[in-house]
């Protein structure tokens, strides 16, 4: 176990698919960081909590010995890694605190194009290659199948063709790379997209507290992402029908306009988009000086 700490430190991937998003996402929970020449420890400027900038792969074990305490990392990467670590997911001496929603992939079976799929028994005696050989053996094993797992650690694709496996069990998000290699998906077997992980128990300490006040920020910022205020003027008599075409979201606030009798002040926070379509069909029923805005944070 590493020495006692009073600040947070939280492990991101250094460089790839998660990074940016990542860094993006604290950022819009208000930490600042300043960057070291090295650029693997980022010392904190605003709280308390400090970055660690790592391979992706390295996050959940650097929560599980408690190098770092909070990491974001993809489901399939926290998972697969938890029966390294434990025996499994549940046994992990971490846990998902928040989904973050991007990184959105899945990891599934996929078999030469042509090929029939007749569900998990078919699969008996096949050999499957994977870079998730723990999560396929899992889902095997609950499947009850005796399949071979073949462990590669990239280019998995390529395996049927050069005849060292039959199928394979890796990531597809938009399914380009299975359809470059004459593959197509048969079955899902987990939906991944990036997570915040964090320990079972939060530290009874400082650190305790900092995570709170960062899952605070962080579902503030998560609720509102896609969200949009709009903000219009309306006569009253029209409000029934503009709520009917604003897209779903928080019950709007109306308030008055100063000086005028029939007019007033519509606030919404929706849900996600608002389209041109929406703005058009509120002019057509009285509508007028609409603004569409992102939404930032919420704090209710
Ligand atoms: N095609 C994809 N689209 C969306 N998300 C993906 C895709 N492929 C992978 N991911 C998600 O992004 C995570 C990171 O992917 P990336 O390719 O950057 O990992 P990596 O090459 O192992 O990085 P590292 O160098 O840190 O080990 C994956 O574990 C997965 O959760
Ligand atoms: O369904 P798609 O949109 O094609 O995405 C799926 C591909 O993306 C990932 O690979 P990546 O591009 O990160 O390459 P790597 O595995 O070699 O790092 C994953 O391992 C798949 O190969
Ligand atoms: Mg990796």
């Amino acid at each position: 176990m590493s020495p006692p700490r009073e600040r947070l430190r939280i492990a991101l991937q250094k460089s790839g698919r998660l990074a940016d998003a990542s860094r993006d996402l604290l950022a819009r929970c208000g930490l600042k960081f300043r960057e070291s020449r090295d650029k693997l420890f980022c010392f904190g400027e605003s709280l308390a909590v400090d970055l660690l900038l790592v391979r992706d792969d390295d996050i959940p074990g650097l929560i599980a010995e408690g190098v770092c305490d909070l990491g974001i990392v993809g489901r399939n990467v926290l998972r697969e890694q938890a029966f390294a670590i434990a025996d499994g997911v549940d046994a992990a001496p971490y846990r998902e605190l928040r989904a973050l929603g991007f990184g959105r992939c899945r990891l599934a079976l996929a078999l030469p194009q042509g090929q029939g799929y007749a569900g998990p028994e078919g699969l008996a005696g096949l050999r499957i290659a994977t870079s998730y050989p723990n999560l396929l053996a899992d889902w095997l094993r609950r499947q009850r199948v005796d399949a071979r797992v073949v462990v590669l650690s990239g280019s998995v694709e390529i395996a049927p063709r050069l005849g060292s496996a039959d199928l394979i069990c890796d990531l597809v998000a938009s399914g380009a790379t299975l359809a470059a290699n004459q593959l197509r998906e048969a079955a899902a077997l987990l939906e991944c997209e990036a997570v915040l992980a964090g320990p079972r128990a939060l530290p009874a300490d400082a650190r305790g507290d900092l995570t709170e006040l960062l899952l605070r920020r962080l579902d503030g910022v998560l609720q509102v992402r896609d969200s949009k205020l709009v903000l219009l003027h309306a006569p009253r008599a029209a409000l029934a029908e503009i709520e009917r075409i604003l897209p779903q979201g928080q019950q709007p606030t109306v308030m008055p306009i100063e000086g005028s009798e029939d007019k007033v002040a519509l606030q919404a926070l929706c849900y996600g988009s608002v389209t041109w379509q929406h703005l058009e069909e509120m002019k057509r029923a009285g509508a007028s000086q609409m603004l569409v805005m992102p939404v930032e944070r919420m704090l209710i």
